[in-house]
């Protein structure tokens, strides 16, 4: 599904090395826990998924299909297939929790008899269809993140990539978010979530992917949360 070929991405302007001849290949319906120190290059990695950044070195295959030769009008269409989730909620503030959701669903052409289906399903997933109609200053950090993610999924993606999602929840708040993406993963879908947190992956033992300053140093099936 997500396939990086010695992939090698330096920051233009600083010439930082944020990742070097990264190999990696994620399988689908794989989940799997990218860990690393602060600044080891977990969100450059999942920028280069997203064609946020192009590296510098290597390649980056989605579904089979080099990312080097998806250009213009493609791009969006790429990023389609992609659910994604931040630390930040990042949810429109001024819109409802349905509204948040039919916005990507506007952006997504799908049809409009359809939008409520999508919406409720998602909503329901994260327990929250009974705040479709409040505003995001009216939830709490955890229900937020949790309309952020019901907004990753409403688009029915392939793949799902979170940065951090649970850092700014308490533990039971992420413990509770993690229910969640473990419910997506059991439905097939292909999970990549960067964390600092050892809570997390303890939790849920699956693959775990560790770059350190720049390099994966070390993949384990079933690994547990390791820095090094
Ligand atoms: N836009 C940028 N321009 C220049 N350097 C950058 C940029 N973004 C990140 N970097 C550098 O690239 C390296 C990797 O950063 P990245 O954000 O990918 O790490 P991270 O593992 O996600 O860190 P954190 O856990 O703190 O989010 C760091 O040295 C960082 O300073």
């Amino acid at each position: 599904m997500i396939h990086f070929h010695r992939v090698t991405l330096e920051y233009p302007r600083t010439k930082t090395k944020a990742l070097y001849e990264i190999n990696l290949e994620i399988k689908k319906g794989e989940f799997v826990f990218l860990v690393g120190h602060s600044g080891a290059g977990k969100s450059s990695l999942l920028a280069l998924i997203l064609k946020r950044l192009e590296p510098t070195g290597g390649a980056v295959y989605f579904g089979g299909e080099n990312l080097k030769g998806v250009r213009g009008d493609k791009v969006a269409l790429h990023r389609r297939r992609i659910g994604v989730v931040f630390q930040d909620h990042q949810l429109l503030q001024n819109y409802t929790v349905e509204e948040n959701l039919t916005f990507v669903l506007r952006v997504l052409g799908v049809n409009q008899t359809e939008w409520e289906n999508r919406v409720t399903r998602s909503l329901r997933l994260v327990g929250l269809v009974h705040k479709k109609r409040a505003y995001p200053e009216e939830l709490s950090v955890g229900e937020s993140q949790r309309v952020a993610i019901a907004r990753a999924l409403v688009g029915d993606p392939q793949v799902i990539l979170a940065d951090e999602p649970t850092g700014n929840l308490d533990p039971a708040n992420a413990l509770a978010v993690l229910e969640i993406f473990k419910a997506v993963h059991a439905r097939g879908a292909t999970v990549l979530m960067a964390t600092h947190s050892r809570e997390l992956v303890e939790a849920y033992p699956q693959r775990v992917v560790v770059l350190k300053a720049g390099q994966l140093v070390r993949d384990e099936k079933v690994g547990a949360y390791s820095l090094s």
